[in-house]
This record gives C-alpha cells, sequence and structure tokens, in this order.
C-alpha cells in the first residue's frame, strides 16, 4: 500500500472491483487488533514483522499466510468489521461497485459458522451504497484444492439459508483438474447465480480452458498465463471473456518477473476483454488506485487506456445492463474530465 497521500477522487477513474477476496484485505493493523479482541496469539511480535513476512515465493506460500491469519476472524462483527473497513479504503481508490469473494469453507474449517460469516459481512453490504458510495454483489468462492463434495454441501447449504450470494467462485491452489466441481458450478447455475473461476494464475493455459468448458465460468480470475495458447487467446477475444488481472499480485508471487515484463499490455492488444483488480490488496502492495498508479507509472499509460481498463470492469462485470451504461457514462466523463486538465496543465 502507498503511503502517500491519496488524490482527489477525480483523479481516478470510477471503477468496478471484481477480483476482490474479502480476506485478502485483512491489513496487519485489524489482524492485530481483531487478535487481541479475540485472544488469539499471531505468531508474529507486532504489525511489522508480520507485514515483513509478505515475502511470497509463489502463490503456496500466501495461501498458507492467508488462511493462517484467518484465525483472528471469529465473530459476525469481525466480519463486519472487515468488510466496513474494505469498503471504505475501495471507496477512497474510486470503485464504484465491487464483487466481492469470500472462502466459507476456510471458516467453517476452523468452526466458524456459515451464518456468523455471512451475516457479519452482509450486515455492511446491505447499505454499502448509502454508507460507501459503493454498490455490491456477494460471492462464494469454493476451495479447488478441497473435496468438490465439500464445496456442494456449502453450497447447498449456502443455498437452503438464502444466504444473499450473486454467483459462485473457484480459488486457492490451482492444483489438480477443477472437472469435479462441474456439479457445484451446475448447480449454482441452476439456482440463478452467476460463475468466475480462478485459472492461469500459476496453472497452465489448459486450466482456462477447462473451467470455461467444464464449470460454464462466465469470467475468468487471473487468466494471465492463457497468453501461452494462440488459439485459446483467440476464443477468448472472439467470446469476450472478461479476464480479471491482478497485476500487483502476478508480481508479488512471482507468477511474472516484475510489472515491466507483466503480459497485460500483450492481452490488450490482444483483444482480449481485460480490466485489472487488486486480489488480496492487504497482502500485494495495493488497492485498485495502487494498481492504476502502478500500472501508469509503469506502462505509460494515458487517460484514454486508464479509461478502457475501468470501463470493461464494469462490461465484465454481474450488473445489470443498465447499471452498466450508468457507469459507462461515468468514465467517459472522467475520461473528458483528465483529457481537459491534461492539455490545461
Ligand atoms: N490469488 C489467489 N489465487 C488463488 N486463490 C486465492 N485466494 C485468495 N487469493 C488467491
Ligand atoms: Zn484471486
Amino acid at each position: 500500500m502507498t503511503t502517500e497521500p491519496r488524490p482527489g477522487a477525480g483523479a481516478r477513474p470510477p471503477r468496478a472491483e471484481l477480483h476482490l477476496h474479502l480476506e485478502g484485505t485483512l491489513e496487519p493493523e485489524l489482524a492485530f487488533a481483531l487478535a487481541e479482541r479475540n485472544g488469539v496469539a499471531l505468531p508474529f511480535a507486532d504489525v511489522a514483522a508480520l507485514r515483513a513476512a509478505y515475502d511470497f515465493g509463489d502463490l503456496q506460500s500466501f495461501l498458507d499466510l492467508y488462511y493462517a491469519n484467518m484465525a483472528v476472524l471469529r465473530t459476525a462483527d469481525d466480519f463486519a468489521e472487515l468488510t466496513r473497513a474494505y469498503l471504505r479504503r475501495a471507496a477512497a481508490a474510486g470503485v464504484r461497485h465491487a464483487e466481492i469473494m469470500f472462502d466459507p469453507q476456510a471458516h467453517l474449517l476452523r468452526g466458524v459458522p456459515l451464518a456468523t460469516v455471512v451475516d457479519g459481512i452482509t450486515s455492511v453490504l446491505v447499505t454499502s451504497e448509502r454508507d460507501f458510495g459503493v454498490s455490491t454483489l456477494l460471492i462464494a468462492a469454493f476451495l479447488r484444492d478441497r473435496p468438490a463434495g465439500e464445496a456442494l454441501s456449502v453450497l447447498d447449504a449456502l443455498l437452503a439459508t438464502g444466504a444473499p450470494i450473486a454467483g459462485v467462485g473457484l480459488d486457492s491452489a490451482e492444483v489438480g483438474s477443477a472437472a469435479p466441481f462441474g456439479p457445484v458450478f451446475a448447480r449454482a447455475a441452476a439456482a440463478g447465480l452467476r460463475r468466475t473461476a480462478h485459472a492461469g494464475e500459476e496453472g497452465p493455459p489448459a486450466n482456462v480452458v477447462e473451467v470455461l468448458d467444464v464449470l460454464g465460468a462466465e469470467r475468468v480470475d487471473h487468466g494471465v498465463r492463457a497468453m501461452e495458447d494462440p488459439a485459446l487467446v483467440a476464443r477468448l477475444a472472439r467470446d469476450r471473456v472478461p479476464l480479471t488481472v491482478c497485476p500487483l499480485s502476478n508480481v508479488r508471487l512471482q507468477a511474472v518477473p516484475s510489472l515491466a515484463e507483466h503480459p497485460l499490455p500483450r492481452m490488450v492488444e490482444a483483444g482480449l476483454h481485460v480490466s485489472v483488480h487488486s486480489d488480496d490488496p492487504a497482502y500485494f502492495g495495493g488497492y485498485v488506485d495502487d494498481v492504476d498508479d502502478a500500472l501508469t507509472a509503469t506502462f505509460g499509460m494515458g487517460a484514454r487506456e486508464r479509461a478502457a481498463l475501468a470501463a470493461a470492469s464494469f462490461t465484465g462485470s454481474f450488473l445489470p445492463a443498465d447499471r452498466v451504461r450508468e457507469h459507462l457514462r461515468e468514465v467517459e466523463e472522467w475520461a473528458t474530465r483528465a483529457r481537459v486538465r491534461a492539455s490545461s496543465g
């Protein structure tokens, strides 16, 4: 996270955050506050020591710490506080709509009931538009490295309790085939839920093909390794499949060697439907404004390129078409103002 003062809201395009793990917004300061409140011992001396552990060699080394830190989240109030802190920060970053993933299994496995998690999060989401100017949708993400039967039971429990989820996702370690999750996604589709899935983050392009063909994913989270397969690139471009790319995450998890070498410009050039997001902002060095700043600095993006990425965040969202159109008008207005500022300054 940048420590410099943040410019005013107009400095950044309005955008949708489509790739965001709520648990990945747990800042070290909040982790320690919740640990104290709940009598949980964190294996780090202080905030600085925890932050110093954010030196990841790959996805798994991050996931180990991400799951371990969840120990501090125990009550509905904890989940509400986490959600509130994220929305406050997202609003300051220019986020107007957020599709927020959470990992129900990760909490159930450590004995926190589903209702505690869902009630805590949704108690804040119900008034997020009024309180923060950010509309929200909630996505239950299932863990790819756990049995698919477990995901199916959790989905059933979410549906049976009327949890206000708009969609399902698939995340965690990109190991093995996603095919066992076919029935989970089919049941979600039958229940009218939207479907997204992580693929092509660390795993090969075949994983992207699989989540499209076997899970019926409407959107792919990451998808950067799709660039290794020209036929897949052509398909993704033709079908306008939204890819929610997280450049800072890819660098921190060493999926790409540096931001300058990130395939984002090539993805755009290839005609892919790409938008950029923060993934786990507390762990990867920033929220979407930090992502925007880093890309602007590294690739010299102008208002046109930044507005195109912002527009793609809305067209890749699960919002109804009329809401998307409203947001696209806001992006266009922002781009016009940015051009005027540039030509007068
Ligand atoms: N970047 C990521 N990839 C897979 N699973 C995740 N869960 C949280 N962040 C993730
Ligand atoms: Zn992710």
